[in-house]
């Protein structure tokens, strides 16, 4: 077996460094270009990856990092595990991952603790793995014909089976890898790295043993290439040594967010994740140096902590940075030299920080009133009706929107002018909503180019980036936004749009804000301050805000809280104390509220049934939560709930118009597990990547199925 090389990473951006991906696919879904034409930009995209590693010096360069859509759904598709109502879609990959005309996607949700998105395998009995190999493959042809041998990457079976809660096809699924690795074998392919990220979470004794199990087998196959398992996001605990005793030749571990391995780890390359995959500051080389040097392995390559694909290509890209700034941070293109130059013991890296300041700790926040009591002064001030329909915040983000967003900043469109064309789009969201019937508007939120940036964008403390771009999922991107100072809010960010939608219209207009942890999660974090003294600071700021909302005659506040369960640590014996400050935080933004204002919370991709009880602590009057994602789920498990709550009644991911017979069964089903009074009727999230065309339609739909209920409801009451 030949050695595995001395440096590497474990994956790469795809998105390409100006999106050239997210402009393919769009094009191609919109019909404005040919299947072959989106294929030619991956091509391309896959060279110039491989083209710049090699630049770099990197020497183990991987492939199969690319992906169209996701590298779960790429699984899904390499095993098999094609639904059969996909199969005769014209596209079955894209129909799987976005839904056609009839036929819904499959679930999506979070990419463990981060802001990146994965399909969901979903394997029932019926379902028959059968290995289609041709990507990997493919991926190898292509790079060899570039002059580069290449390191194939795949999920692993566990991580594989577990995300699709099937472990117990593990006996079928394996025979899929056995065949994997003997067709890679033929290929001439050394090395294979087979990503394992589910082994750093508790895992049962039974899933230690399905591990075992697993790579016992593979091991065992006369003619592979070498096993690299790679984990990440944290430490293997107590897999490290089940994964140790089986045949695989090497283990990739995250020495950023993991510790030293306790186990002995002779006779394995040790593939060492001591850059970070998942912060931007440039590497401590003392740090980095001493975690290699603690290494008791045979062999020890130098390696990222996980894909990079959770950071930027290129600081170099970013000419707007203050330059005090941009020499302590590395995205992917500098993170890769630091690789090569720590591989290579000639590191000159950025000195660690200086020392953190101490800060005051949080202050308890004033409680307001108990719910009761608060919801009876809301009933008075605000005279809704039963099942009040309302949307999560944003309306269609339109080209004209987002290109005078550009104009602005290329100086040839003025604020004023800019400011206007907000106005007026604010009015048509107003109108739209008047039309349509809802009960609680919103603004639209058309002055944000994210709600994360936009808040970044107007606080103290954060800088943003021009090309900074991270995938989030599918085609969407987000610029996550450098949190490196002490945070505070100048002067009010959202009154004057919240304040203009108010006034025109009789209707209640929610305010919107984005929550202390949504915005430290979304954003790139100063690592010199505890993450939850960091959460208290924006906390505070959003506090100034729903203070300044309420004074401007705002009496619905919603302060969105979606990444509240993608901080969690994977690792139960964390989780409490995260919730607890979590939810304290929150509790420090809302709480200068009145009892006569309304406080909603959002929260979507949270697989929500497993934090219920913290949302509960949340004290929010009324939480609107994804459900028809995710197969209306979190259904089962909300009887307990005690406030108003919103399941939502139709996906919004999908392009698809859901029927208001569709939208008419899921309320029904709602209304049978919580009572009428506490049922809010909403979309599972934001409107802003649809078409108002798509909104307007189901919308009305949902206003439609919504009718139909309140009169049973009036008919019963009577
Ligand atoms: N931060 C964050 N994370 C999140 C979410 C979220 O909303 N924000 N939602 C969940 C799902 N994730 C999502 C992530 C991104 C988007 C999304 O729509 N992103 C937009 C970009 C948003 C943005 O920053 N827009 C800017 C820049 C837009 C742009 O592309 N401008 C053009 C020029 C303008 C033109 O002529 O069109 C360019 O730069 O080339 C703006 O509006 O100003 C996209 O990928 O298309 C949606 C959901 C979970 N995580
Ligand atoms: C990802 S949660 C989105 C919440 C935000 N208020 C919106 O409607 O877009
Ligand atoms: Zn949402």
């Amino acid at each position: 077996m030949s050695p595995f090389p001395k440096s590497t990473v474990l994956g790469y951006p795809r998105i390409g460094p100006r999106r050239e991906l997210k402009q393919a696919l769009e094009s191609y879904w919109d019909g404005r270009s040919t299947r072959d034409e989106l294929d030619r930009t991956g091509a391309e995209l896959r060279e110039r990856t491989w083209r710049r590693l090699a630049e770099l010096g990197l020497e183990g360069l991987p492939s199969n990092t690319f992906s169209l859509y996701d590298q779960v759904l790429d699984t899904s598709v390499l095993l098999g595990a094609v639904p059969a109502r996909y199969r005769s879609a014209a596209d079955p990959y894209f129909a799987m991952a976005r839904g056609t005309e009839g036929l819904a996607p499959l679930r999506m949700t979070k990419w463990f603790d981060t802001n990146y998105h994965y399909i969901v395998p979903e394997i029932g009995p019926e379902t028959v793995f059968k290995l289609e190999a041709g990507k990997p493959l493919g991926e190898v042809r292509e790079a060899r014909a570039l002059g580069y041998e290449t390191r194939p990457v795949v999920l692993g079976p566990v991580t594989f089976l577990l995300l699709g809660s099937a472990l117990d096809r593990l006996d079928d699924v394996l025979g899929c890898y056995e065949e994997l690795l003997a067709a890679l074998a033929a290929e001439g392919v050394a090395w294979v790295q087979l990503d394992e990220p589910a082994l750093v979470g508790d895992r049962t004794p039974d899933e230690l043993a399905a591990v075992r199990t697993a790579y016992d087998r593979l091991g065992a196959l006369g003619s592979r290439p070498g096993l690299f398992v790679a984990s990440y996001f944290g430490d293997l605990g107590e897999a490290l040594p089940v994964l140790a005793a089986t045949p695989v030749e090497a283990i990739g571990l995250d020495l950023v967010r993991g510790g030293a391995p306790v186990a002995d780890l002779t006779g394995k390359t040790v593939v060492a994740g001591v850059v970070s995959g998942r912060e931007v500051w440039r590497t401590a080389p003392k740090r980095a140096l001493a975690s290699l040097a603690a290494l008791r392995a045979s062999r020890v390559t130098v390696s990222t902590s996980c894909s990079l694909l959770h950071v930027p290509y290129d600081v170099d890209a970013e000419p707007g940075l203050d330059p005090a700034l941009k020499g302590r941070l590395a995205f992917a293109e500098q993170k890769v030299a630091e690789v090569v130059a720590l591989a290579r013991a000639e590191f000159h890296g950025a000195a660690p920080q200086g020392p953190s300041v101490a800060l005051p700790g949080p202050v308890v926040p004033e409680e307001r009133s108990p719910y009761a009591v608060r919801a009876a002064a809301q009933a008075e001030h605000l005279s809704l009706p039963a099942l009040p329909i309302t949307t999560i915040g944003s309306f269609p983000q339109t080209g004209e929107l987002r290109a005078a967003r550009a104009a602005v900043t290329a100086g040839t469109l003025s604020q004023a002018d800019y400011e206007r064309r907000v106005e007026a789009e604010i009015e048509r969201v107003i109108r739209v909503q008047e039309r349509l019937g809802l009960d609680v508007l919103v603004h639209g939120e058309p002055e944000r180019n994210d709600m994360v940036q936009y808040f970044a964008e107007h606080l103290d403390g954060f800088a943003v980036t021009s090309n900074g771009w991270v995938q989030s999922y599918g085609s969407r991107c987000t610029r996550p936004p450098i949190l490196h100072g002490d945070v505070g809010r100048p002067s009010p960010i959202t009154v004057r749009w919240a304040a203009h939608a108010q006034s025109l219209t009789a209707k209640p207009v929610k305010g919107m804000l984005t929550g202390p942890v949504t915005i430290v999660a979304w954003s790139f974090v100063r690592d010199d301050l505890p993450l939850r003294d960091v959460v208290f600071q924006v906390a505070d700021a959003v506090r100034e805000e729903v203070r300044d909302l309420e004074a401007a005659g705002v009496s619905i506040i919603q302060v969105d809280e979606p990444a509240l369960r993608e901080l969690l640590p994977l690792r139960r014996a964390a989780q409490t104390d995260y919730l607890e400050w979590a939810v304290a935080a929150y509790r420090r933004a809302t709480s200068g509220a009145s009892d006569r204002t309304q406080i909603h919370t959002h929260l979507c991709y949270s697989d929500a049934d497993q934090i219920l009880t913290a949302i509960d602590g949340l004290d929010a009057d009324v939480t609107t939560i994804e459900s028809a994602r995710s197969g209306a789920r979190i259904l089962d498990t909300v009887g307990s709930f005690g406030r108003g709550l919103g399941p939502g009644v139709y996906d919004i991911h999908s392009p698809r118009v859901p029927s208001d017979a569709e939208v008419e069964e899921l309320l029904r089903r709602t209304m049978r597990a919580l009572p009428a009074e506490r049922v809010w009727v909403n979309p599972d999230c934001g409107l802003k990547t649809r078409t108002y065309a798509e909104v307007e339609a189901s919308l009305a739909n949902v206003v439609a199925a919504t009718r139909r209920l309140r009169a049973e409801l009036t008919r019963t009451a009577r």
